[in-house]
C-alpha cells in the first residue's frame, strides 16, 4: 500500500474558488474540514486515501517543494516569489485572479526614479527583481499584511502588493503606478513525486481536463 497522497491548500481566499474544482477532480475533504471549531490541520478525503492539509498560502509552496506534500494549490505570486526548482506548476486553474503592483501616495506620483528606494512588501524577491530591471536598488521592508499603511506612516515610499478591485489602495490614499505580474491560482506538484507516483500524474491530468472543459464552455 503506497503512502497517502498529501494535498496542500491555502487557508485564505483561494480556497472558496478551489473547493468546487477540487470536488470535480474527486478531491473532497471530510466534514471536519468545514467545522470552524476544529483545530485539526490535516483531513481525510471522501472515498480516497488522500489527505488534505490546510496551511498559510506561502507554506503551501514550501510543503510541496520539499516533498512533504506532493500536490497543492497556490497563487502564481507565491510560485514566482520562491522560484523553487523542485516545484512544478503545470496547470493554470483560472481562479484567484489578481495582480502584483507597485503603488504610492497619490500626491507623490511623478518625477524621476531615485537610485535607491525603500519598499514595503510581502514579496521581497519579486520586488527586488522588478526594481533591479529599472536600475533601482530596492530596500525591502517585509510586512505580512496591511501594506497600504506603510507609505502614509513613512515606513516606505512605495508598496508592492496584490491588487484586485483596487478598493484597498483607493481607500488608503494610494495609486497603482505599475503592474509587475498578472496572477492566478496554479496546481503545483513536487517534481520528484510527479515522476515517481502515478497518482500525481493522474491528478494533473484530471485538473488539466477540467480547466480545458471550462475554457471550452466559456468560448
Ligand atoms: N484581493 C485579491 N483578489 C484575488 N486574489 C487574491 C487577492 N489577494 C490575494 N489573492 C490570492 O490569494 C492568495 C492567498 O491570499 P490570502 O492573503 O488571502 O491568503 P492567506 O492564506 O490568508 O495568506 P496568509 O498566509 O498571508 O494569511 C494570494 O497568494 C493570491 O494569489
Ligand atoms: O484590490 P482589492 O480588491 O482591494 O484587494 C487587494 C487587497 O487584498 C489583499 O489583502 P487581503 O484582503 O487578503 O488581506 P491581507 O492584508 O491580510 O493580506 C491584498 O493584500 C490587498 O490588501
Amino acid at each position: 500500500m503506497p503512502n497517502p497522497l498529501t494535498f496542500a491548500v491555502p487557508k485564505g481566499r483561494i480556497l472558496d474558488e478551489a473547493l468546487p474544482l477540487m470536488a470535480r477532480a474527486g478531491v473532497v475533504p471530510d466534514a471536519e474540514f468545514h467545522d470552524k471549531k476544529s483545530r485539526a490541520l490535516s483531513f481525510a478525503c471522501e472515498g480516497s486515501d488522500m489527505r488534505l492539509i490546510r496551511v498559510r498560502a506561502f507554506d503551501v509552496a514550501t510543503f510541496v517543494a520539499h516533498g512533504a506534500a506532493q500536490v497543492g494549490i497556490v497563487g502564481s505570486d507565491v510560485v514566482e516569489e520562491f522560484n523553487y526548482s523542485d516545484l512544478y506548476a503545470p496547470v493554470d486553474l483560472d481562479i484567484g485572479h489578481c495582480r502584483l503592483s507597485v503603488a504610492e501616495m497619490a500626491e507623490k506620483v511623478g518625477g524621476p526614479l531615485p537610485s535607491h528606494l525603500r519598499i514595503a512588501s510581502k514579496y521581497p524577491n519579486l520586488t527586488r527583481r522588478h526594481f533591479e530591471k529599472l536600475g533601482v536598488q530596492a530596500e525591502v521592508v517585509k510586512l505580512n499584511g496591511a501594506m497600504e499603511l506603510a507609505p502614509t506612516l513613512g515606513l516606505s515610499s512605495r508598496i508592492v502588493d496584490l491588487v484586485s478591485t483596487g478598493r484597498t489602495l483607493k481607500e488608503n490614499g494610494l495609486v497603482e503606478t505599475s503592474r509587475i505580474l498578472d496572477i492566478s491560482a496554479r496546481l503545483i506538484v513536487n517534481r520528484a513525486a510527479l515522476k515517481t507516483d502515478e497518482r500525481v500524474a493522474a491528478l494533473v491530468e484530471r485538473f488539466r481536463a477540467l480547466v480545458a472543459e471550462d475554457a471550452g464552455a466559456a468560448a
